[in-house]
């Protein structure tokens, strides 16, 4: 059996302005480091043996506070722009609330949570899958197939597509799935990667 852990990077410069981010290489603020201190004292009890994250800021410095928090910072780290956030193209920058009235109400939620629509010049939920799948089934899998106990600092829409592939969500379901920041998702595994069980951690 193996553990994966999963965490959203706490509040970002840019969760705070409402503002869409995906590439923008943006930082935590205080809140988003107490909410990344936060989740390493839930996680005290937890053993990883590896950890891997994004080559953003705001989810390298979660990872990097969570390990000091719970005395781990001697394991192998290992960062892939696979685990990326989702690009958004021509939104990245802009405020959604202002991208709202622009371009109205459910167009902005069609960007943000259907499956295949992408932003304009941006990645759709699915393009994210499709990078962040393979890095996971080639890379990460078989760790966990040794029995190792892994921990991934990532963003809302990567672990979106992570989750779905864990938990075989359907496309036509993933639209109502939320990640919070900061919080951590963990699932015990068997040996053949099926999910035992999953809980978020409060
Ligand atoms: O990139 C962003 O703006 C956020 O990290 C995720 O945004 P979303 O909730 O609009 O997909």
């Amino acid at each position: 059996m193996s553990k994966l852990v999963i965490v959203r990077h706490g509040q970002s410069e840019w969760n705070k302005a409402n503002i869409f981010t995906g590439w923008v290489d943006v930082d935590l603020t205080e809140e988003g480091v107490a909410e990344a201190k936060r989740a390493g004292e839930l996680l005290k009890e937890y053993n990883f043996d590896e950890a891997f994250s994004s080559t953003l800021k705001r989810a390298n410095r979660t990872l990097d506070i969570i390990l000091k928090e719970i005395d781990q910072t001697n394991i192998p780290v290992t960062h892939s722009e696979k685990l990326n956030e989702r690009m958004y193209g021509d939104l990245q920058g802009k405020n959604k609330d202002q991208a709202r009235e622009e371009f109205g109400e459910e167009q902005v939620h069609i960007w943000r949570r259907s499956f295949d629509v992408p932003p304009p010049g941006g990645e759709s939920l699915k393009d994210t899958l499709e990078r962040v799948t393979p890095y996971f089934e080639s890379v990460i899998e078989p760790e966990l197939r040794k029995g190792k106990d892994i921990l991934i600092t990532a963003h809302g829409n990567s672990l979106r597509s992570l989750i779905m592939k864990l938990e075989n969500i359907a496309p036509e379901n993933i639209v109502s799935v939320e990640i919070p920041t900061g919080v951590p998702k963990v699932y015990e595994l068997d040996e053949n990667l099926k999910v035992l069980s999953s809980k978020f951690l409060k």
